[in-house]
């Protein structure tokens, strides 16, 4: 059994509006697995909303306080949805790929842009000096080259990405 099996996680990765949070529900009913979205374990810890700590301390800040909450995850069976920024933290994506498997949930720029609007990009984590599109780019680059799997989303609805997820995990996981 290899590193992606062994624990049973499967990992949702990729941009906001990609699908990470209400597919991440659909795949654990499916797959009879329990469902964390670790944005939601962030604002726990934190006793504050996502946007309130990028209003007030900073996109550092909410970098540093997922990377905290997805190395102290300690869980097997689950289906985890992660924050769109999460793949900044080497040592996180390292820690969730030694127990499950990564899952890059891929739509194009127009998609998040429709999903998520392009005005404020309120509530992502991004240099203040960075736009949409380059935000887009180094990310890209940073979900094909952690993930086990990659699922492109456009084009489909929430089960019909449930279903490619399913097809595309079926020669990978045992
Ligand atoms: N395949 C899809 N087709 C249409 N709308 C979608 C699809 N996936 C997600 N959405 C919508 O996009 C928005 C963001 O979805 P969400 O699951 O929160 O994404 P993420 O967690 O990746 O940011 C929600 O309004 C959701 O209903
Ligand atoms: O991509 C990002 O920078 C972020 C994505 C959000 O999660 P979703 O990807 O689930 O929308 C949330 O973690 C936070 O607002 C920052
Ligand atoms: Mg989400």
């Amino acid at each position: 059994m290899d590193h992606q099996s062994s624990s049973g996680n499967l990992v949702l990765i990729g941009m906001p509006g990609s699908g990470k949070s209400t597919v991440g529900v659909l795949l654990a009913k499916r797959l009879g697995l329990g469902f964390i979205d670790t944005d939601l374990l962030i604002q726990e810890q934190a006793g504050r909303t996502l946007q309130d700590i990028v209003d007030q301390d900073g996109y550092g800040a909410l970098r540093h306080l997922e990377e905290q909450v997805l190395l102290k995850l300690d869980v097997r069976h689950k289906v985890i949805s992660t924050g769109g920024s999460a793949v900044y933290s080497a040592p996180a994506m390292e820690y969730l790929r030694s127990s499950g498997t990564l899952v890059f949930l891929d739509i194009p720029l127009e998609l998040v842009i429709e999903r998520i609007g392009d005005h404020s990009m309120r509530g992502i984590s991004r240099r203040p000096d960075q736009s949409l599109a380059e935000l887009f780019a180094e990310r890209f680059q940073l979900y094909s080259f952690w993930a086990d799997l990659t699922v492109p989303g456009a084009g489909r609805n929430q089960e019909q990405v449930c279903d490619a997820v399913m097809a595309g995990l079926a020669p990978i996981v045992q």
